[in-house]
């Protein structure tokens, strides 16, 4: 078998920058250079051009996405350089004759995107049938979110298709590696080299990895591990950006200052400073798990101390937030334990029963459910719904990510204002 070439997409906004991590992702081994749609939709067939020219001998693909005039869109690409210009897969037949017509005219090749098509094999086959170069078993960067696996797709086109199958779809070098094993005559990878700091390491750990394909069993992962694995590796700020500034407390600090806490909530509510239904809650929560106390802003009085701190470190119970005082902080911070609170108080409550555990309650500004997951570290507090954990998870990395890649950009000595291009993109 011919061995896989490796693309590298350029899913960025800004042509110099593009360019510039393409020369790296060459350095690092990556033999294709994907103008991504995001670079053609800012900057336009500028953008293919620009790649033509400064990278003479690689194939230039241009992920045009084309939905509709096959043949016009065809031969802006053609013209502009791309060497191959790729199509949705669900465009309908009109769509895919004429491009077929255009790529044949201009000397381009085709590849067909599988995004979002309902029957992948089927699909295929009449696209192989109409003329279409390539097949590309792509999971779109929001279907990843969600849990979608480009792997998946790869594995339902087996033996379907004669011509060479691409693979997109948040791709690292295991999955990389996974899917030239699987068949993969091309392996696409954004997010994991475009974004990195190092961008020639990582394309040439992809590179390896697709060069010297090992198989190793995946890893068993229950969903609840695997959202406690994602957010431990982010931080509060970038789950705030991830859930677009929605989810954060307010008016909280971290007692204890240099913390991390990961958990699901358990819900307390509390009355005057009542400090009964906060301690039993203790007795209910599991090891991992973070009391969340709504105790309706009061500050005069503490429903939570040193005691109540050591008892909830002996459980496991990662950490603790209550919208009022708490007291003993020395003692407390001698422990080093995740609680955040508005502020401190020697007074402590009553412990009289009221209240409950485990119901709906409002606390700093935000609404919180059994279950729902509490981040907090020393910007602050984060609610993550349930729900959409796991998506908002996976979002939240990407935005670490792309810092990562930004923040080397500001050590090489640009702005901020200039990595983001932000008078470019002010609102107008
Ligand atoms: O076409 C795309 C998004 O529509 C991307 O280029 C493709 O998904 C590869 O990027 P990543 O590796 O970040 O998923």
């Amino acid at each position: 078998m011919e061995k896989p070439y490796l693309q590298v997409a350029l899913d960025l906004l800004d042509l110099p920058r593009a360019v510039a991590i393409a020369e790296e992702a060459l350095q690092g081994g990556a033999d294709w250079i994907e103008v991504g749609t995001p670079l053609i939709k800012s900057e336009g067939m500028a953008a293919v051009r620009a790649m033509r020219e400064r990278f003479p001998g690689h194939e230039i693909v241009a992920d045009m996405k084309v939905a509709d005039t096959g043949a016009l869109e065809v031969e802006m690409a053609a013209k502009s350089g791309a060497s191959i210009v790729c199509i949705l897969a669900d465009a309908d037949d009109a769509v895919i004759a004429e491009a077929v017509r255009a790529a044949r005219k201009y000397g381009v090749r085709l590849m067909a995107d599988l995004i979002n098509v309902a029957d992948p094999v089927a699909r295929s086959r009449e696209l192989e049938a109409m003329g279409v170069d390539y097949i590309n078993a792509h999971v779109g960067i929001d279907q990843q979110m969600i849990g979608k696996s480009s792997l998946d797709l790869l594995a339902r086109l087996a033996g379907a298709v004669q011509i060479p199958i691409a693979v997109a779809g948040g791709l690292d070098a295991a999955t990389a590696s996974a899917a030239v094993q699987s068949g993969a005559a091309i392996v696409i990878v954004g997010g994991n080299i475009i974004r990195s700091a190092d961008v020639a390491g990582s394309a040439e750990r992809i590179r390896s990895a697709i060069d010297r394909p090992e198989s190793r069993p995946p890893q068993a992962e229950s969903p609840d591990a695997a959202v406690r694995r994602l957010l431990e590796a982010v931080s509060a700020p970038n789950i705030s950006d991830a859930m677009h500034r929605k989810g954060a407390m307010t008016n909280l600090v971290s007692i204890c200052g240099r913390v991390k806490m990961v958990g699901r909530a358990v819900t307390v509510r509390t009355i005057a400073g009542d400090w009964a239904k906060p301690v039993e809650a203790i007795d209910v929560a599991g090891e991992g798990d973070v009391l969340v106390v709504s105790s309706d802003g009061v500050t005069n009085v503490a429903p939570w101390g040193e005691l109540a701190t050591l008892s909830c470190r002996n459980r496991g119970i990662a950490g603790v937030v209550i919208d009022g005082a708490v007291r003993d902080v020395d003692d407390i911070r001698a422990m080093a334990f995740p609680l955040f609170a508005r502020t401190a108080v020697p007074n402590a409550g009553e412990p009289k029963g009221l209240g409950e555990i485990n119901t709906e309650i409002a606390c700093c500004g935000q609404e919180v459910r059994p279950g729902d997951w509490i981040v907090g570290d020393e910007s602050g507090v984060v609610v993550v719904p349930r729900e959409r954990a796991y998506e908002i998870a996976r979002r939240a990395v990407e935005v670490k990510k792309t810092e990562e890649r930004i923040r080397e950009e500001i050590r090489r000595g640009r702005s901020l204002a200039e990595v983001m291009e932000l008078l470019k993109w002010e609102k107008r």
